[in-house]
């Protein structure tokens, strides 16, 4: 295992690159507020933040990454375009593998350039596939915007919709929502009987929720009830869109060909075609380059674009070498009216000490 002083080093040797690659070096504070940031996170990491009160600051928390802090800081006083790196601790509780680090070192790099959205992810991509170098990593791509796409051009209620898109992130509830929505499954007797108003419950009142709150979501639940099913073939294409997992050419024949049945992600799948080829012009074997459709599900909920990872292909037991994606949304967000498309990703020099110690 390397030292704490070996992984410093490290990251300071991949920060420095990053600094001759144009970037501004930036350190964010460790405490950081939680009430205004931690929800940008979504909910893996609102569950793994390490919390805190203070009187006089208010919740405060130890920072879950650097990206939230650093589009923050962007977007109340840095100029466009603009390229950062970081290097620092990063704390996430662990909840189910005590033997992941809870606490482990980062180096970033993040770009905000609205000019040309493809050639940046490429940018973020290829500079970290470099600093690898010669490591045994293999790396896999995906793209939230997709499957925002395709839910947003499903033929069905706004309120559903909305439900599948919170559930991006939860791959296993996204699917039995979809298949509920399409009437795959058997409605119970007890929402059987409390649609057509026939269960009463005496249940006292020992939460927060009123009775009027109660029946709003019953009317809610009726609304739904009502509104026509979500169609097989609309489930089958949207299985199958998942279901895509191919080096980029076959993938991206696959995505146009989906994209016939599905026109709400013709923009979309355009945006991954491009970034196949700014990725090619950067040097990349896009023939090689995998893309799933699935990839980048369950992390970083601020992601709605490009998405990627390195993992180390003679070590499976190591969480990814690097991973990252692109976040505009994010900066609308913190941008109090002001938006820019924005990308970066992550490296963790800790793991790639103990991946050098292995060869
Ligand atoms: N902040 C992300 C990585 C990232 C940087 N920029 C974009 N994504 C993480 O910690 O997982």
């Amino acid at each position: 295992m390397p030292t704490r002083a070996q992984t410093n080093a490290k990251a300071s040797v991949l920060r420095a690159e990053f600094e001759r690659q144009g970037a501004q070096s930036v350190e964010p504070p460790i405490l950081q507020p939680a009430e205004t940031l931690l929800d940008l996170y979504g909910e893996d990491i609102r569950a793994r933040a390490y919390v805190t009160s203070d009187s006089l600051l208010g919740e405060q928390m130890l920072r879950p990454d650097f990206t939230v802090p650093v589009v923050q800081m962007h977007m109340a006083h840095g100029a466009d375009p603009a390229r950062y790196t970081y290097a620092g601790e990063v704390f996430r509780r662990q909840e189910r593998d005590p033997s992941r680090a809870s606490e482990y070192v980062q180096v970033g790099y993040e770009v905000f350039e609205r000019d040309n959205p493809a050639d940046s992810d490429a940018e973020v991509f290829a500079l970290i596939a470099a600093s690898l170098g010669d490591l045994p990593v293999r790396a896999v791509t995906g793209d939230i915007g997709v499957l925002m796409a395709v839910v947003h051009g499903l033929n069905t209620t706004q309120i559903r919709k909305d439900a599948l898109m919170r559930h991006i992130w939860r791959p296993r509830r996204f699917r039995a929502l979809l298949e509920q929505y399409a009437g795959r499954k058997p409605v119970s007797a007890v929402r059987k009987a409390l649609l057509a108003g026939e269960y009463t419950s005496d249940a006292p009142f020992v939460g927060a929720r009123r009775q009027h709150e109660i029946d709003a979501r019953i009317e809610a639940l009726r609304v739904d009830a009502a509104a026509p099913p979500v169609s097989e073939k609309e489930l089958d294409l949207v299985g199958a869109l998942l279901k895509v997992s191919a080096p980029m050419p076959d993938a991206l024949a696959q995505l146009h060909d989906l994209s016939v049945d599905l026109p709400a992600i013709v923009p979309a799948v355009a945006r991954v075609a491009e970034r196949k080829e700014a990725l090619k012009k950067r040097g990349i074997d896009v023939n090689s380059l995998m893309f799933d459709a699935n990839y980048g599900r369950t992390s970083m909920e601020y992601y709605d674009g490009f998405v990627f990872g390195f993992r180390a292909t003679t070590r499976p037991d190591l969480p990814p070498l690097a991973t990252g994606g692109r976040y505009d949304a994010l900066t609308r967000r913190l941008g109090g009216g002001h938006e820019i498309p924005a990308v970066g990703g992550v490296m963790r020099p800790g793991l790639m000490l103990e991946l050098e110690e292995d060869q």
